[in-house]
């Protein structure tokens, strides 16, 4: 109605700006397209009047009138459109400014994304990134590892004596392993170029995938201290060791080499790095504390040594001798090639038919495969590689047929998983240094709750704590440590596949022991044997754990949240590549795939455990109606050989003897539900008075 009536009058050519104003906003309203205004124009073009639709004539529209916007009237913004703005720069003068952007002067701007965002996260990353290298160093030379890392506060004297540097100060960290050592040749680029490294262009499990760490920690203490890193190397016996200071030139993102040594004496094999930071150790310590125990956990392969200003050193023993299986590389998997990387590598093959090229660059690609692949793509002449690159059309149709065509999965079995022994080993090393030091906290900086929670897991926490396991027969999985009894689960789960990367999951859980049980569980986070301390909430690895249902492993569980109990869950991931959510490799991305093996085998544990608290609960139900029993059998006992005229001695014995039969028969009841195990225990309660009434009679 409205808009018919806008029209009228534009028809009489009478409208006013205000009024074509209006018309606008009603149009706008009635589902009529919004006018364009060309660029600086001050009114809007005249419009010709709306024609009528031919055909049946539709009802009018409903008019609802408080949908109109308010009369232009009360509009500020309404005003006579503004005139054109002044230009402030042409294309050219623009291009001017328009030049490359090195990586390191990106990063330099954009330290948070590789893990540098605060002084106390920056001390953590920079130890990470030189332990996985050392790490994914000694494994890949099938050396057993033996690593060394040391924090200096500079505040304090040669003699590490003196006041602890308060907040944000300058540090030394110092890693050293016994690994394979560094060509010498290749020192420079490893510590002074970003992107530089040997992980990247191949799938194969490590700790390092992107060739940014150790530089990157090398420019973050550049940065911070002017300081060049430091490092030590020697590959074996009878080549030298050798010293090198390098810088990064961070405009071009090449290293500067600005000291050089020869040293005469020094281990055998192995690589040492050094590194000035700003770092706060006050703040950060929790972190690297929990870095260094976590790592141990997974690591169960790896001897470590931590030596913390103003501490006593902290050692982690190996827990086996035995090195990890070793991980293998593998081509991609041709279902996860995407058409812009299929014409990448379709220009580097050397190939001279697509046949051989795709055989020769995929996994799981045989001649049978290739001709078939060939043939869905229609191709009739001989295709060359270099065709596929250069011909979009080409590569489209490649891909198709690609798709198209059914290929065996990945090889999965070459990936390195923990395993279930070497995880329960790693948990109960693990637990050993906590109990001996006392857990760290939350990686929330929030000291105040950090403190509280200390307090409850020394003192208070024996009383929350779920009751301790009997102490004879001890349970299977059940493990004393330092006085607590855990129960320990481990999963391991069969490699999938997401995107074409071959991928296992595995997961383990403590109950028990000190932990609290009235505080949601401790969820550890590992990929490739690393473990992720930020991130929690964005991880998909608590997405997953969050998602299953505690409340069927009788744990509680609040809507969306983590399950509460005394108990520490480890979730690890193994991968050829881990899909990181950034560069800071803190977080798991959210594949369906992966969150579902993950839910799969923190199902399976969780059966484990409810087992385990089922069998607890019964135990202490029986241990309590035992000494309630025993309580009163002494009495039982006089009253009944009065009446009898015997000795009370032996009806006592006969009655802890039946009392021991009970509890045994009761014993096997295990693998029975709750209201199972209720039931039973009903009938037994009843069971002495019959064996009583009988003896009478
Ligand atoms: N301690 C070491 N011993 C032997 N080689 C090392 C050592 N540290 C680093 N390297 C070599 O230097 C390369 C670069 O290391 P860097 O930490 O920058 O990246 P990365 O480990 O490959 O990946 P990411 O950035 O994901 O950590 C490694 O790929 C490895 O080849």
């Amino acid at each position: 109605m409205a808009a018919r009536k806008a029209a009228a009058v534009r028809a009489k050519g009478k409208a006013t700006g205000r009024d074509r104003e209006r018309d606008q906003l009603e149009l706008a309203v009635v589902g009529g397209p919004a006018p364009r205004r060309s660029k600086g124009a001050a009114t809007p073009p005249p419009r010709a009047p709306a024609r009528k639709p031919a055909g049946r004539a539709r009802p009018a529209p409903v008019e609802e009138p408080e949908l109109l916007p308010p009369a232009p009237e009360a509009e500020p913004e309404a005003a006579p459109a503004a005139r054109s703005p002044k230009r402030r720069a042409t294309a050219e003068q623009m291009a001017q400014q328009q030049r490359e952007i090195s990586i390191s002067e990106f990063f330099t701007k954009n330290r948070h994304l590789l893990g540098f965002d605060n002084a106390s996260k920056a001390l953590l990353t920079t130890i990470k990134e030189a332990v996985d290298n050392s790490l994914d160093a000694c494994e890949e030379a099938g050396i057993l590892p033996e690593i060394t890392i040391e924090v200096r506060d500079l505040g304090l004297n040669e003699q590490g004596e003196g006041e602890l540097t308060k907040g944000e100060g300058r540090f030394v960290v110092v890693v050293e392993d016994n690994g394979p050592g560094i060509v010498k040749a290749q020192a420079p680029k490893i510590f002074g170029k970003l992107l530089y490294g040997s992980k990247f262009h191949r799938l194969k499990q490590s700790r390092g995938q992107q060739g940014i760490g150790i530089s990157a920690a090398a420019m973050y203490g550049q940065l911070t201290t002017g300081q060049p890193i430091r490092m030590i190397s020697r590959t074996g016996k009878g080549k030298p060791a050798f010293g090198l200071e390098i810088q990064i030139d961070t405009r071009k993102n090449n290293p500067v080499v600005t000291a050089e040594r020869q040293l005469d004496d020094w281990h055998e094999h192995g690589t040492r790095v050094e590194l000035e930071i700003v770092a706060n150790w006050q703040q950060g310590q929790r972190f690297v504390n929990r870095y260094v125990e976590h790592t141990a956990l997974s690591n169960p392969h790896a001897a470590f040594h931590y030596l913390r200003p103003r501490q006593p050193p902290l050692s982690f023993p190996r827990a086996t001798d035995e090195l990890p299986k070793e991980a293998q590389e593998i081509k991609p998997h041709p279902h996860g090639v995407e058409l812009g990387a299929l014409m990448r590598m379709a220009a580097d093959s050397k190939s001279h038919d697509v046949r051989g090229f795709l055989q020769a660059a995929f996994s799981r690609v045989s001649s049978t495969v290739a001709d078939e692949i060939v043939k869905k793509a229609g191709f009739k002449a001989r295709v060359r590689p270099r065709d596929v690159a250069a011909d979009r059309e080409v590569a489209r149709k490649l891909h198709q047929a690609i798709g198209a065509t059914k290929i065996m999965a990945p090889p999965t079995q070459i990936l390195s998983p923990i395993g279930d022994t070497l995880m329960r080993k790693g948990l109960v090393s693990f637990l050993n240094v906590i109990e001996t030091e006392g857990p760290e906290e939350e990686e929330q900086l929030d000291l105040d709750a950090a403190r509280k929670k200390k307090a409850t897991r020394k003192g208070k926490a024996a009383k929350a704590e779920a009751p301790e396991v009997p102490d004879a027969p001890p349970e299977e999985g059940v493990e004393k440590i330092k006085g607590h009894n855990y129960f320990i689960a481990t999963v391991t789960r069969p490699p999938k596949v997401y995107r074409g990367n071959p991928f296992q999951v595995e997961v383990g859980l403590a109950y028990g022991g000190s932990w609290p049980a009235d505080k949601p569980i401790e969820l550890f986070r590992f990929a490739n044997r690393v473990p992720l301390l930020f991130q929690r909430g964005a991880c998909g690895m608590t997405e997953a754990i969050v998602k299953t249902d505690w409340r069927n492993y009788l744990l509680s569980q609040p809507r969306g949240s983590l399950p509460v109990g005394p108990m520490a869950l480890l979730v690890h991931i193994a991968s050829v590549w881990v899909p990181f959510t950034s560069e800071a490799k803190e977080a798991v991305a959210h594949y369906p795939e992966i969150t579902r093996e993950i839910q799969l085998a923190a199902q399976e544990c969780g059966r484990k455990l409810a087992a385990h608290i089922r069998k607890r609960k019964h135990a202490d139900y029986q241990a309590q109606r035992r000494s309630l029993f025993e309580l009163y059998i002494q009495e039982v006992a006089q009253a009944i050989g009065k009446i009898v005229k015997r000795s009370p001695d032996p009806i006592k014995r006969e009655f802890l003897r039946l009392a021991d039969q009970v509890t045994e028969q009761e014993g096997a009841g295990d693998g029975l539900d709750d209201a199972a195990l209720e039931e039973q225990s009903r009938k037994i309660t009843r069971r002495p008075r019959r064996a009583e009434e009988e003896e009478q009679g």
